[in-house]
This record gives C-alpha cells, structure tokens and sequence, in this order.
C-alpha cells in the first residue's frame, strides 16, 4: 500500500524481495547454537521522480546497498525476537534516507509443533522526525538526555546555559552572521517541531564533520564495520576517511564497574545535513545495532558520538558541539590524529597534542590499519 509523500502525492516503492541469511536468532538455545534461514521483504517507500528524470544514482537509493545492509542484520548479531530483528532491518534502512519502510521478516524454521508454512511478522516505520523523537523519549532515560547524570567537572552542557549555538570565539559580534556561508541553508523539512536555529539548519554548501565510534558488547569489528558502510551508503553523508581501529580499556565513572574493552575508531567526511539530522542518523545506528540506554557510560553494543560539526558551538544539552568530553579522551583524540594529524578542536587545541595529555593515552593500542575488510579481530575481549 502506498503512503502519501510531503506533497501528498503516493511516494514510489521499492521492493526487495526474499533477502535471506543464515541467522542465530530466537530464544530458544538450539536456535542460537545451530542457526537458521531468516529471509526478509522490504519496501522502500520513497519519491523517484528527481533520480527518473536525471537517470543519476546518486538522486535515489542504492538498493544493491541497502540489501547488503539488510543481509548483514539477518546475518548478525543474534537476538531473541523477530519483533527485534525487524526494527533493527527497518533503521538500517532508514538511515538510507527513504521517507518509510515496510519490513517482513519470515522465520520459516520457526520451532513449532504444528505443521506450517512460515511465520512472518510485518512492520512499517517511518523517518518521522516526531516518531524519531517519541521513540528517543521512550528509550532514554531522563538523566541522560538532559546531562543531568553526568559528574560534574566534566563539562556538564547543562552548566553552561548558553543559547542553541551560541556563538564561539571564532565567530564575531555578528554570531551566527559570522558562518552566514555555511548556515544559510534550508531549513529542515519538519524543523518546526524543534527550534528553528543553526542546529536544525542545513548548510548550504558540504560541511566537515567528526564522529567517533565506539563498542564493548557483541561482535564489535562487525558492528563497526557495518556502522562505516552504513554512513558511507547514507544520503547527504560523505565519508572521506576512517581511522585505524584501537582497543582501549573502558574509561568508567568512578566506583563504576569494570567492562570489556573497547572498539573505537573516527569517521570523518563532510555533508549538508543539519547538525540534528545527523545526530539522529548516528542515533539510528545506535538503535539498529541494539543500543541499550540503562547506565550512562554502560557497555554497549555501539556509540556514535558527534565530536565536530563545521565550526559550530552548541550548548543544546541534546547535541554539544563540540563534543563535551572529546578533548580529554584519547580513545578519540588518538585515531582523530591519525587521519587529521593537524586537526584542532576549538577552544582545546590541536588533537595529537591533546591526545598524548589524556589520561586514557596509555591504554589506547592499535589493532588494525585495514580492519574494514578482511576477517579482523573478534569482540573486544
Ligand atoms: N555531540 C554529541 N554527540 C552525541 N550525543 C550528545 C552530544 N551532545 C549531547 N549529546 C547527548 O548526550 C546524551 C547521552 O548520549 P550517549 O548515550 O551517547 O552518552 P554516553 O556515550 O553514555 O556518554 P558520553 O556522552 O560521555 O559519550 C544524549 O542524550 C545526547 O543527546
Ligand atoms: N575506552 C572507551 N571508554 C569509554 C567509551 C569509549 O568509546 N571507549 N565511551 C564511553 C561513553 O561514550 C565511556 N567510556
């Protein structure tokens, strides 16, 4: 069934039919030991009017992608429900840029004691910006989305009270004026449920951006891996370099339980998404690779942090910018300076050097050059 677009004509459908892998999921220990054939349908739904009339790739989607993301969830990280693999298959998705998606997911095999054809279960999720909220609502606690759990002098955005993008010292008395050649882009489509400012503005132009990634639970290489080529297949995301990939001891709160080690890496690219949109795409891969939010700083299946976005300053509590705590963590600062040796973060400095001054400097050890390809290391510890 089609669904109307923003201009209230039917939006176009691609359909991918019969995806399959072979999978570990289901509650049952036999299903997670021996395994079984999942096979997934999905239907894009999406305006391909832009890419009929260029004949151009780059103004549709990938589908070739956006199977071979579909496959690698069938075929990851094991999970009891299909309720689970479903949702995770929709973000990926998603995070494609396509304005909906319709997922089934088949679980022929299923253990049942009855004769049967297959079991199926069908989901439709949409790249609502008010549905992204609701669910965010849902799966954070309060502490954490305000800043309010964090311990203090570690650079708490709540403190700071500043306005959304308040202007930083680079900029001049004109604030956001003073960056008006990368601000003055549209508006976000749906930027009215949030307040219209720099963090919801698109630029007009590609902008630099720094994510750093990180994962201490399940098979962190592949969840890395399929993080990079889920940014490097997203819209809008132009990926230009990846750091090595280190291994770094869990730097923890105080009186904090010990965790397994880290993965960590840095992505850096440019890309003419608002600030918030990108947040949100790193949030959908968080939340496609199974991110749990109980503990601040628990161990996690995958973190996507925002570490700089052009020379924006926020002090949103739900997107800082730069990232609060970047410049005192090696686990960032390390591989940043690896493929950006002369990067500074504002206000701090240049990375290398703020690298070898972070306490954590020491425990950060290189596993891979070329660990995006090629049989890696397993899990973090
Ligand atoms: N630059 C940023 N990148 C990612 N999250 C941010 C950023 N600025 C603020 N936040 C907010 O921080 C909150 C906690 O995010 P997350 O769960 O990733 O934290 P964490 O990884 O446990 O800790 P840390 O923020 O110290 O890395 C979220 O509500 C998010 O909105
Ligand atoms: N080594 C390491 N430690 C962490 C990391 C991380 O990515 N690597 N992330 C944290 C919260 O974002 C808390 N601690």
């Amino acid at each position: 069934m089609s669904i109307p677009g923003p201009d209230g004509r039917d939006l176009d459908r691609i359909r991918l039919l019969g995806l399959r892998a072979f999978g570990h999921h289901g509650v049952l220990a036999h299903e997670r030991a021996q395994g079984q054939t999942f096979v997934a349908d999905v239907v894009l739904h999406l305006d391909t009017r832009a890419a009929a009339a260029t004949d151009d790739l780059a103004d549709t989607v990938s589908y070739a992608t956006v199977a071979e993301d579909v496959v690698a969830v069938l075929g990851g990280e094991p999970v009891d429900l299909l309720e689970t693999l479903a949702e995770r298959i929709a973000a990926v998705v998603l995070a494609h840029g396509v304005r909906a998606v319709d997922v089934t997911v088949h679980k022929p095999g299923a253990p049942l004691s009855v004769p049967f054809d297959d079991v199926e279960l069908v989901i439709r999720r949409h790249a609502d910006r008010d549905e992204d909220r609701g669910a965010r609502a849902a799966g954070i606690p309060a502490d954490d989305a305000t800043g309010d759990a964090r311990p203090t002098g570690d650079g708490d955005p709540t403190d700071d009270g500043g306005p959304i993008g308040e202007a930083g010292p680079t900029d001049d008395a004109t604030g956001d004026a003073g960056r008006a050649d990368d601000r003055v882009g549209a508006e976000v489509p749906g930027s009215d449920r949030r307040p219209a400012g720099p963090l919801t503005t698109r630029p007009a132009a590609e902008v630099p951006f720094v994510l750093a990634l990180g994962a201490n639970l399940g098979d962190a290489v592949a969840t890395l891996r399929a993080t990079v080529a889920a940014l490097t297949a997203a819209e809008d995301v132009e990926v230009s370099a990846v750091s090595p990939l280190a291994r770094t001891a869990a730097v923890l709160a105080p009186g904090q339980p010990d965790q397994p080690d880290y993965l960590n890496a840095v992505v850096v690219g440019t890309t003419t998404l608002a600030p918030l949109e990108l947040f949100d795409l790193a949030r959908r891969l968080e939340d496609a690779h199974g991110r749990a939010r109980e503990e601040r700083w628990g161990a996690r299946t995958l973190d996507v942090d925002v570490i700089t976005y052009a020379d924006l300053r926020s002090d949103d509590p739900e997107l800082t910018l730069p990232h609060p705590r970047a410049h005192e963590r090696a686990f960032v600062l390390l591989p940043w300076s690896q493929v950006e040796p002369d990067a500074v973060l504002p206000e701090h400095g240049g990375v290398a050097e703020l690298a070898d001054r972070a306490a954590d400097r020491s425990t950060v050890r290189w596993l891979a050059l070329d660990w995006l390809e090629g049989p890696g290391e397993q899990g973090a510890r």
